[in-house]
């Protein structure tokens, strides 16, 4: 069976799997250790945001940064999955930001907590569909995960942002993009209640 088509599950995403550190310019930017392997860390369904809708500055923090990322659409579940057979598990790509509250992270960071209320909360994802030819490092990541996280079909995987992160502030209208594939905007506003 090879995966679903991307537009049957896009309006409800599922469990979003992040890759951290994956590229050695932006551990470099950020003065991190290059891992061995990835690092994973996850944001829940909440964190999803699409256009038209803003991107929420979490109360408790005061210095928000954006990551540009590529995201993976699973499209058909498994566990353990052979890097061989990975590509039969995407369904599409998709242009992702993973909101990071920097200033929280780097107390988690030296506390040795977990990134959760740095990166998961809501709006911290917003998306955007993207049509790609596939990309070599992504059998990796697929067969990395799934031994020991069953992927779903609606997950997303986002692996990891390049260098050229930086703050945003209430009332910015972000643009990010693919130079000359796909764009999207978002408006930052600060969480209410
Ligand atoms: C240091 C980080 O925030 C890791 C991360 O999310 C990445 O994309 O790299
Ligand atoms: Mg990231």
């Amino acid at each position: 069976m090879t995966a679903r088509n991307i537009s049957r599950f896009w309006e409800w995403g599922r469990k979003i799997i992040c890759v951290g550190r994956n590229y050695a310019d932006h551990a470099k930017e950020l003065k991190n250790a290059i891992p061995t392997e990835p690092i994973l860390f996850l944001k829940p369904p909440s964190a999803y945001v699409r256009e038209g809708s803003s991107i929420l500055v979490p109360r408790y923090s005061n210095n928000l940064h954006h990551e540009v990322e590529l995201g993976v659409v699973i499209g058909k579940g498994g566990t353990a999955i052979p890097e061989s057979a990975a590509m039969e598990h995407v369904a599409g790509y998709a242009l992702c930001l993973d909101m990071t509250a920097r200033d929280i992270q780097d107390v988690c960071k030296s506390k040795g907590l977990p990134w959760t209320r740095a990166k998961a909360f809501n709006t911290s994802c917003p998306v955007k569909r993207l049509h790609l030819p596939d990309d070599f490092l992504i059998p990796y990541l697929i067969s990395y995960i799934s031994e020991f996280i069953t992927l779903e079909e609606g997950d997303l995987i986002l692996t990891g942002t390049p260098k050229g992160v930086s703050a945003v502030q209430e009332h910015d209208q972000l643009q990010a993009g693919i130079q000359d594939v796909v764009t999207m905007s978002f408006r930052v506003d600060r969480q209410e209640k």
